[in-house]
């Protein structure tokens, strides 16, 4: 089933133009990538996805709703974290989690929060203020927060991006889990090609605003001749 339909997005900043004739899909229980270099058009993207900034041209239907006509009931079944947005952070970890349960109507908000600071591990930071928190440690908390609804698209912008490389790899584990037992799909942007080539099932790469290429890792690195997905990103960012 798709649960993503985008279609011939655009969206331009004055004289940037951030995203042009944009089209891509998200099936059930899939994990997609959008790459590419810095300022290549992948965040304002995800943003237009969120129903955060309004496309200047194109459609994007959810759960076979379209966004700007269903915006509410889409919008209940999405999630995000990225490690730009801050919470607040004068309040503890248990506060932020509690109100954002509270904010998404959870029938069982204590339960649900309960079971994902044990899934984090965030059991020795939930009396903690959130600005007391390190980078890593905020990241771990933001992921919480996008699970809270048990949403059935997970967007994530760079979401391993200031994790140690031990707690990196037991979230990449612990997402790619999650998407293959509750059939939720996830969407997310990294610049760590090792984490993409594990995680995700179909990549698309942006070049310009543009997506200039797409497919699996194999697939990708056959098509480019390359070794590695790190490989066909250098042969695509550079032409
Ligand atoms: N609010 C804005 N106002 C003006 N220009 C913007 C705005 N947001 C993004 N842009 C421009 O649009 C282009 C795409 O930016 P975007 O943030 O989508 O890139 P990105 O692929 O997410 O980059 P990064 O990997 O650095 O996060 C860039 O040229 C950027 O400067």
């Amino acid at each position: 089933m798709v649960i993503l339909e985008a279609e011939h997005l655009a969206k331009r900043f004055g004289p940037v133009t951030a995203v042009h004739d944009l089209s891509l899909t998200v099936a059930e229980g899939e994990v997609v990538a959008l790459l590419g270099l810095n300022g290549a058009g992948k965040s304002t993207t995800l943003h237009m996805l969120l129903g955060l900034i309004t496309p200047d041209a194109g459609s994007i239907r959810m759960f076979g709703m379209d966004l700007a006509r269903h915006r509410t009931e889409v919008l209940s079944k999405v999630n995000f974290a990225a490690s730009y947005v801050d919470l607040p952070g004068a309040l503890l970890v248990t506060e932020v989690l509690d109100a954002f349960a509270r904010l998404y109507g959870l029938r069982r908000p204590k339960a649900r929060v309960a079971e994902l600071i044990e899934l984090f591990e965030l059991e020795p930071l939930a009396r903690r203020p959130m600005m007391a928190l390190s980078s890593g440690q905020r990241t771990r908390v933001q992921l919480a927060k996008a699970l809270l609804n048990a949403p059935r698209l997970l967007v994530l912008d760079e979401p391993t991006a200031n994790l140690d490389p031990d707690a990196g790899d037991r979230i990449r584990g612990l997402l790619g889990d999650l998407a293959r037992t509750n059939g939720s799909a996830m969407l997310i942007t990294s610049h760590n090609m090792r984490e993409v080539e594990r995680m995700c099932d179909r990549i698309h790469f942006m070049s310009g605003g543009r997506i200039v290429a797409a497919g699996s890792a194999a697939e990708l690195a056959g098509a480019y001749g390359a070794a590695d997905l790190e490989e066909v990103f250098l042969k695509v960012a550079r032409g």
